[in-house]
């Protein structure tokens, strides 16, 4: 009903923001992009479900996501992936694997510090129900 649209409105604004203070990080610039799959033919083969920051931006405007568990699941995607990606002790890799690490414990933090609890919880009964 309007008070479910209402709370998930609320949601949407909370990911765009989150979303956008991460892509105007300058640490997080390789990942606010889909990984060029013309410049790095190799990275499908590695990577079966590549993430990025605009492509979570597209989803929030999609409402493809009802709860921040879902938002968090692809926001996870985006580290794991350039872990899993960039695996050598080359500075390069070194490098993306050290912001992957902070893309991950920043989300978490924020997570844990501007989610409310009860609104979190309200966002998941909605999903059960649906
Ligand atoms: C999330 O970005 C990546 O995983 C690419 C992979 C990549 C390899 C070659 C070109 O791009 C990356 C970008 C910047 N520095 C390291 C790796």
């Amino acid at each position: 009903e309007e008070q479910e649209e209402d709370t998930l409105r609320e949601l949407r604004l909370f990911l765009r923001s989150v979303t956008e203070r991460l892509s105007r990080d300058r640490r997080f610039k390789a990942f606010t992009k889909p990984v060029d799959l013309e410049e790095v033919p190799d990275y499908i083969t590695v990577i079966q479900h590549p993430m990025d920051l605009s492509t979570i931006l597209s989803k929030i405007d999609l409402h493809k996501y009802v709860t921040a568990r879902e938002f968090v699941y692809d926001m996870d995607l985006i580290w794991k992936n350039a872990l899993e990606y960039n695996p050598d002790s080359d500075p390069a890799d070194r490098q993306i694997r050290h912001r992957a690490c902070a893309l991950k414990d920043t989300v978490h933090a924020i997570i844990r510090d501007e989610l409310d609890e009860d609104f979190n919880r309200i966002c998941e009964r909605i999903r059960d129900s649906r």
